[in-house]
């Protein structure tokens, strides 16, 4: 139990100072609805979605790139960008006109003078769970049929999923208004950790509102009559070829595997190209949308394989303490420290607090610390932002003297967010490749 019970103001303040306002509405953006399900956001070049000018969404994204910045992370400075406004982890900077509104307004974009336009709290900002039947529109990686899909339905009941072709165009579309949240992997069972989305956390101003674990069931697809014995090449997402590697092995698919942006994705480019030699692995889901047959399927090596995805939204949820919540936090700490991991982990051992995740990433800003007594650079250990998830809400006062105390050794300490957990019981995988292959290879023609 924690002796004092006083809550820690800096951290607090830092948690919520992610509400601030300032908008970037493509003015085509504003209508409601989605229609943007068969569109697909591109980074370079930005190709329309649905509704979007091709010049609203290039011209969106230069503005973000030239202006937002993202951040509030060490790590963004280093593009550089001008010094973001803090979101949390930091003291957020006295109220004058955030630097969005400073940018010319290229002619097709409508800014929004967002101090003019206090915007009303709605239902979604004070409930942390999914909202259930409402047309919200959810960017995920990949084409439709891919996993992320799966994963934004289910944390999302009924929404207007909007495929993106690049993690970061992702975060754009929320951060530009073109999507209400986005859902991203960020670690599976048996791949381990998604980096790039760790990385894109730090870069970007988004908030975690939630998490959702999809149980992932991968099929080896392939065109219809084609036999196993014919293909030449697996194609898929890595994450999912990694996934799948000692089932495929076992099949005999000793045959090259080539790495694709999402698992839907290879299996549109068989169907498009009318590959024969190709398999793809990817959804069943996918082998209907593409017209593909499933000549095996529950392929992963595990049957226990699930992703974890977070749900990110421009604004932090309320946390709450009348369901189990979970934190994560990114911290970096000074070069000359000692122990500084122990003591951040002893934080939380002391309030009985569990960690959940742990991650590392290079400190882009700092990566090489020289450690010699000399300090003549003979010696150097890398340097690292450390991720952390731990099983507490904001709203708990153990969690927030933990962070009062780690905020004292750290030289960088951001909340990403403290959301909800995903409870929801899942079944495994059935992993039962052997005993359901398609019987194809002996009848059919090729
Ligand atoms: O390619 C897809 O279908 C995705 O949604 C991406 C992704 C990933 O990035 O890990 C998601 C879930 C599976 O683990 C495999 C791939």
């Amino acid at each position: 139990m924690e002796a004092a019970a006083a809550p820690a103001p800096a951290v607090l303040d830092a948690f919520f100072a992610g509400s601030r306002h300032h908008q970037l509405r493509p003015a085509a953006a504003a209508g409601a609805g989605g229609g943007c399900r068969s569109a697909r956001l591109q980074a370079q070049p930005c190709r329309a979605a649905a509704r979007f000018a091709r010049a609203d969404w290039q011209a969106a994204c230069a503005v973000l790139a030239s202006n937002s910045g993202g951040s509030t992370s060490p790590d963004a400075a280093s593009d550089g960008r001008q010094p973001a406004p803090r979101v949390n982890g930091q003291k957020p900077p006295p109220a004058p006109a955030p630097a969005l509104e400073a940018a010319p307004a290229p002619a097709e974009l409508d800014l929004v003078p967002v101090s003019n336009l206090p915007r009303p709290l709605s239902i979604s900002d004070l409930s942390p769970a999914p909202m259930h039947g409402s047309q919200l529109r959810v960017a995920y990686q990949g084409v439709p049929g891919a996993y992320s899909e799966a994963a934004a339905a289910k944390a999302y009941p009924g929404c207007d999923a909007i495929p993106c072709d690049q993690f970061e165009v992702a975060f754009q579309a929320v951060e530009l208004w073109i999507a209400d949240r986005a859902v991203l992997p960020v670690e599976n069972s048996l791949g381990g950790s998604i980096h790039r989305n760790y990385d894109l956390l730090l870069r970007h101003r988004l908030h975690i509102v939630g998490e959702v674990q999809l149980p992932v069931h991968h099929c080896l697809l392939a065109l219809p009559g084609v036999r196993r014995e014919l293909l030449t090449r697996v194609i898929s997402h890595p994450q999912a070829l990694a996934q799948c590697e000692l089932t495929l092995n076992a099949m005999g698919l000793n045959v090259a595997r080539e790495a694709f942006d999402d698992t839907a994705g290879a299996a549109e480019h068989i169907a498009a190209g009318g590959l024969r030699d190709t398999a793809a692995i990817a959804s069943a889901r996918a082998a209907e949308l593409y017209g593909l047959q499933v000549l095996a399927d529950g392929i992963q090596d595990d049957a226990g394989n699930v992703t974890r995805f977070v749900m990110l939204a421009r604004e932090p949820i309320i946390p709450r303490t009348d369901r189990p919540f979970k934190t994560s936090i990114v911290f970096a700490h000074d070069a000359d420290g000692t122990s500084i991991l122990f003591k951040v982990l002893s934080a939380f051992a002391f309030r009985d607090i569990s960690l959940t995740k742990i991650e590392s990433r290079p400190h882009r800003h700092r990566p090489i610390r020289l450690v010699d007594d000399a300090n003549v650079g003979t010696a150097k250990h890398f340097e690292y932002m450390f991720y952390i998830d731990f099983q507490a809400s904001m709203a708990d006062v153990r969690a927030q003297n933990a962070l009062a105390e780690i905020q004292e050794f750290t030289s960088f300490l951001r909340v990403l967010g403290s959301y909800p957990m995903d409870m929801t019981p899942w079944e495994a995988a059935p992993s039962s490749w052997s005993s359901r292959v398609d019987n194809s290879s002996s009848s059919s023609q090729h």
